[in-house]
């Protein structure tokens, strides 16, 4: 089997229209089934680098290759490929509450379609099958007539996870998965991440304000600093201490 789902960033830097700087000069390099789990304070570029890594917004420098292609570069029916092969799932959950969770789920399948027949919704038989087969693996299945709104976060959030599932990714990102959800619910959102990567060898990137969790999950540990990349370490390097660094206001005394 050949391994999917290697990340290179290299020389990577992001500045927005009015100036600031997202991300500056990133060198990040990412193995298939890494389970990479990315820290910062708030503003850090934790979220502008995942984004950047589907292309959800161009970089001003730099490149990020996924299994050696490009995405920075990319266009047309190239770059709609490779985005299929990167998943993402949201802070927000992104799902259209007033739909039915089958078809949110279906919708992660428009990358194989044609631009009408997603339109109009006309999944074949196949993908019906493989959106309840996604449900299965979030212990869904039994939601897949109920419409997104009667959920809860925590559910939405796995059934945006099926959603992305139905890409057949090679690479998961996960920006802030489980802000706001009660514990025993985080867990669950965690634990789903973590069987995709197990299982699938699935390469995730999540970005966690929580220390612990991503003590719990990841396989190494990413940390931003006004968009830089102040620390990479893999998880059994990993000190407590080293947070203290990492989350150092501008004016903290050393
Ligand atoms: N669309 C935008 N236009 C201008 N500046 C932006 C935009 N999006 C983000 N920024 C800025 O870029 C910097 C990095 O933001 P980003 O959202 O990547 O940080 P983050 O580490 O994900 O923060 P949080 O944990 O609060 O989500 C911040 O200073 C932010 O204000």
């Amino acid at each position: 089997m050949v391994s999917k789902g290697a990340i290179q960033v290299e020389g990577v830097s992001k500045i927005y229209s009015n100036g600031v700087v997202g991300l500056d000069n990133i060198n990040l390099s990412i193995k298939p089934g890494e389970f990479v789990v990315v820290i910062g304070l708030s503003g850090a570029g934790k979220s502008t680098l995942l984004r950047a890594l589907n292309r959800l917004h161009d970089v001003t420098a730099g490149t990020i290759k996924i299994d050696g292609d490009d995405i920075t570069k990319a266009s047309g029916k190239k770059l709609r490929n490779m985005r299929r092969n990167v998943a993402m799932i949201f802070q927000n959950y992104n799902l259209v509450k007033r739909s039915t969770v089958a078809k949110n789920v279906l919708s992660g399948r428009v990358g194989y379609y044609s631009t009408w027949r997603s339109a109009f919704g006309l999944f074949n038989k196949d993908d019906q099958n493989r959106a309840a087969k996604s449900l299965e693996r979030v212990n869904l299945l039994d939601k897949y007539y109920t419409r997104a709104r009667d959920l809860s976060g925590g559910q939405q959030q796995r059934v945006g996870i099926a959603r992305a599932l139905m890409q057949e990714p090679a690479v998961f990102l996960a920006d802030e998965p489980v802000s706001g959800l009660d514990p025993k619910t985080t867990k669950l959102v965690m634990d789903d991440l973590k069987r995709l990567n197990d299982e699938d060898g699935l390469t995730v990137v999540a970005n966690l304000h929580s220390v612990d969790l991503a003590m719990a999950y990841a396989t190494r540990i990413v940390g931003l600093k006004a968009g830089k990349l102040v620390y990479d370490k893999p998880i059994g390097e990993v000190q407590e201490e080293d947070f203290t660094e990492i989350y150092a206001e501008a004016g903290d005394k050393k």
